[in-house]
């Protein structure tokens, strides 16, 4: 069947180039929207028009009798400087098969149209629509307006919530970036397979969570996710794809995968690497500016031709000198190595803080004078209760495994050191709080303030909260949790599974408020666990009048103003802080 595309223009449906050719009828051939240009019978110039959109067409959509005479249409692939979707130019869009004969628009507006950084009607698919695969391809879907955008996931729930007002995660910014491209460019659906054939480019950003089961256990990343997606794009596909990891994967993956893909012997893949560095409480800032998108492929030609086609995506809004393409392994290497030199800097500042705790120095200060050091730099230098999110801990434990795997134990324990001093942490400040109230938290309350792992999330993966709560319920201290951004179930489903009880038993020791006033009601001692700003501006007055006395502040963020609070009557611990002469350590 001929393909319905005239000019020099590469379809999406099929890899052929065409040029000038007639064919006997058109289809949309993969072309899933169309646009007519109403109002006007000029061909060339492009703006100012008005674009109407034709409703949506599905894939290879035969217009009814009489066939399109190429001689009616023209198509053009470039929109200023940025490619739109495929424009049907037409005088009327509702009368879409009576349009008067043109002359087609000269060739050299062609040649010019197709060298646009990336193809005109690319179509991507992002396996996964969790906190990477969400964000990450809505800002895609913003940037490039002519890539059409397809989301998937096997959850039915994630998916109907991205469609609906009320996203499944919190983040800053991202409602305007999904309601600018949703339902224009950008899809959330359940349509796995569908989308996996029209795709050029797949993304895989499901779950790779440390195995809690077999070999490994503990350490190595499950890749059971990736596995299943890999074989469903195996078994579906029947074009060549480009597959992209966005997951983060053990180094070697991208070469598991490829024989996975290839095994099915259907079609030609190309296999990529291109971590997702976004911090969660800034992905969008993160994804819009990024410090560098780094891109890792096979030496041979197809792989320098997809990552070139990928640079190109991101070239959109990305300076090309931040785009690095390496080879496939360092890709996938410096995404663990990445987290593990951050998740050490928190871990190394958190260690000094025990010192500062010990010696009455003050790690604000140690910091500030150590990250002045150009060397060194300021960044991820706050000490805290510990680091959580659902990075870090599985991408050191998992880098540490790939050491011990390699034959590396000493280096393997020098990077697994990272984590066993960040439960110290944790386990100092429940320390720290036991001792503070007189060596018992038996029957005491506890205000928790925040249980997300950092402010500006609702995520709680490994958050710090989590087992700071298991060790206050092994003491039997009554707690009253207020997080602004967490949902209710996720607090239960996170301390029922901390603690091994179920929902009931674990209602006997907690209480979830609705703001920080009435979790510090009656309390004993208010511990600050996330750094959400709205702590910084609670009327401590009024809560140290709620509170009985004495009444403590357990500041795990560093967050509070401890001179204030001090004058107020409260006994003040701080991470890092001299110690308040008040506060029994015995
Ligand atoms: N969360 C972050 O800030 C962050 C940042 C950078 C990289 N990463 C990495 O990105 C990956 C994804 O992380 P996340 O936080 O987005 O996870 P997530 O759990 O929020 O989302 C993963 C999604 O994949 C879906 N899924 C799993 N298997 C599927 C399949 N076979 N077909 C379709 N959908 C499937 C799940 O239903 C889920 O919605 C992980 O490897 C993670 O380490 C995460
Ligand atoms: O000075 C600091 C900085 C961070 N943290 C804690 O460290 C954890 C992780 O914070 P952050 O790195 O900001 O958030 P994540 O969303 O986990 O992002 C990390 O993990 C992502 C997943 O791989 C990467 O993409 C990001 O680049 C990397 O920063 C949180 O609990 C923070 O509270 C501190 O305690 N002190």
């Amino acid at each position: 069947m001929a393909c319905g595309i005239w000019g020099r223009y590469t379809c999406s449906g099929c890899t052929e180039r065409h040029r000038d050719r007639a064919p006997t009828k058109l289809t949309t051939h993969g072309l899933t929207r169309l646009y007519a240009r109403s109002n006007s019978t000029k061909t060339d110039t492009i703006p100012p028009f008005k674009f109407i959109p034709l409703p949506t067409l599905p894939h290879n959509h035969f217009f009814p009798s009489p066939p399109f005479s190429l001689s009616e249409y023209s198509y053009i692939s470039q929109f200023k400087s940025r490619p739109p979707s495929l424009l049907l130019l037409s005088p009327s869009p509702s009368k879409i098969l009576h349009i008067p004969p043109r002359p087609p628009s000269p060739q050299k507006d062609y040649r010019k149209m197709v060298s646009t950084p990336c193809q005109d009607g690319l179509k991507i698919c992002c396996i996964g629509a969790g906190y990477v695969g969400g964000p990450t391809m809505s800002v895609i879907a913003l940037k490039c307006p002519e890539i059409t955008v397809n989301i998937v996931d096997i959850s039915e729930p994630r998916i109907a919530a991205w469609n609906s007002d009320n996203l499944p995660i919190y983040e800053p910014g991202l409602d305007k970036v999904v309601k600018a491209c949703r339902g224009r460019n950008l899809f959330f659906t359940t349509q796995v397979d569908q989308c996996i054939k029209e795709a050029d480019i797949i993304f895989v950003a499901v779950n790779t969570p440390t195995k809690k089961v077999g070999i490994g256990a503990g350490r190595a990343a499950d890749l059971t996710y990736w596995e299943l997606a890999a074989r469903r794009i195996a078994q579906v596909a029947e074009t060549p794809k480009i597959v992209v990891e966005k997951s983060t994967v053990p180094i070697k993956t991208a070469e598991a995968i490829s024989a996975v893909l290839h095994g099915a012997g259907k079609t030609q893949f190309s296999v990529l690497s291109n971590p997702e560095f976004l911090a969660e409480g800034t992905a969008i800032e993160d994804l819009d500016a990024p410090d560098r998108v780094l891109i890792g492929s096979t030496l041979c030609e197809e792989g320098s031709k997809a990552s070139q086609t990928l640079a190109d995506v991101y070239a959109h809004w990305v300076p090309r000198e931040k785009i690095l393409q390496t080879n496939v392994w360092s890709s996938e290497l410096s995404k663990l190595v990445a987290n593990s030199f951050l998740a050490q800097r928190v871990s190394s500042i958190n260690a000094v803080s025990a010192i500062c705790e010990a010696s009455g120095a003050d790690v604000d200060e140690v910091a500030r004078a150590v990250g002045m050091d150009t060397r060194i730099g300021p960044k991820f230098m706050k000490a805290s209760v510990g680091f959580g999110g659902s990075c870090f801990q599985k991408d050191i434990l998992n880098l540490v495994y790939l050491c011990e795997s390699m034959g590396l134990p000493e280096v393997a324990h020098y990077f697994h050191q990272v984590v066993q001093m960040n439960d110290l942490q944790k386990e100092r400040f429940v320390s720290r709080i036991i001792h503070g109230l007189f060596n018992t938290i038996t029957g005491k309350k506890i205000a928790l303030l925040g249980f997300a792992f950092k402010k500006d999330t609702g995520d709680t993966r490994e958050s710090a909260a989590i087992e700071i709560c298991r060790r206050f319920i092994e003491e039997k201290a009554q707690i009253a949790i207020y997080d602004p951004k967490v949902e209710e179930e996720q607090i239960w489903s996170d301390l029922t599974g901390a603690c091994q009880m179920d929902k009931i038993e674990v209602q006997k020791y907690v209480t979830l408020c609705p703001d920080a006033i009435t979790a510090c009601d009656n309390a004993h001692a208010m511990a600050v666990v996330t750094e959400w700003d709205e702590f910084k501006d609670i009327n401590y007055n009024k809560v140290f009048e709620k509170m009985i006395k004495p009444s403590f502040v357990f500041d795990g963020r560093n967050v509070l103003d401890h001179e204030l609070l001090r004058k107020i009557g409260f006994i003040v611990y701080a991470i890092g802080k001299p110690l308040d002469p008040k506060l029994s350590t015995a």
